[in-house]
């Protein structure tokens, strides 16, 4: 297991004015608006009653199947930064969940929704994918640990907290259930309350320039993160 979290990684009532505080809840404000429609995002919504289209389900699914290797790419990155052996071994952990239980969940909803692996492989990336793998490129090539986790905090502590809206009540179909419980279980709320609070921790080391970078990157992984829930309403590329 992860250590102990030393934060309460769903807390939405704290707030940040400076950067000199807490970064991880600094950059969250700094975010706005697009931290709270990503969070309260429609399909979140959907799948928490149960209600997503099952062609929204597919198309989110094989663009976001796509996501998580760029993620774990970046994972990778993270590992390679990270100042000591027991930061790389959460993440390292964390890895080893998304390439095993996560990737087993993508391939049984694709059956389940009859998304054959032909059709995966001639669907394009949406513009929403390539933007998002770009970005998780840049920041895993600068090879950077405070940049790596800026990207990977947006990611998992986005997903946390609109899982946690759940609130224990799961729809029946597993495609939705266990999409929300992968994302909110006592594993995972471990990990992100452990990644939030290392980007905590190396936010006091920051200059003006380097905290800099990891706002402009933590900004655009929320941008990206909410173009990329609209894209599963979207038909095509634009
Ligand atoms: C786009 C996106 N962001 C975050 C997560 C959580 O890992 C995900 N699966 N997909």
């Amino acid at each position: 297991m992860s250590p102990a979290p030393t934060t309460d990684a769903s807390a939405t009532d704290a707030t940040a004015t400076d950067a000199t505080g807490r970064l991880s809840l600094w950059l969250r404000d700094r975010s706005e608006p697009d931290w709270s429609a990503v969070v309260a995002h429609r399909f979140t919504g959907e799948l928490i009653a149960g209600s997503v289209a099952d062609d929204v389900m597919r198309r989110y699914l094989i663009q976001d199947h796509r996501f998580v290797d760029g993620f774990v790419a970046l994972l990778g990155a993270a590992i390679a930064a990270a100042d000591r052996f027991e930061t790389r071994i959460p993440l390292t952990r964390f890895a080893a969940m998304v390439t095993s239980d996560e990737n087993d969940y993508f391939l049984r909803a694709f059956d389940a929704l009859g998304v054959t692996e032909a059709t995966r492989r001639d669907t394009p990336d949406h513009a929403a994918t390539t933007t998002f793998q770009a970005l998780m490129t840049e920041a895993r090539l600068t090879a950077d640990y405070p940049c790596c986790l800026a990207v990977l905090v947006v990611a998992e502590w986005s997903y946390l907290t609109w899982a946690a809206r759940a609130d224990g009540r799961l729809p029946d179909r597993f495609e939705h259930a266990e999409w929300i419980t992968l994302h909110d279980n006592p594993f995972f709320r471990d990990f992100v309350g452990w990644l939030v609070s290392e980007l905590d921790r190396v936010g006091p080391t920051l200059n003006d320039d380097a905290r800099a970078r990891v706002e402009d990157l933590f900004r655009r992984a929320v941008a990206a993160e909410r173009a990329f829930f609209d894209a599963a309403y979207q038909d095509n590329r634009d």
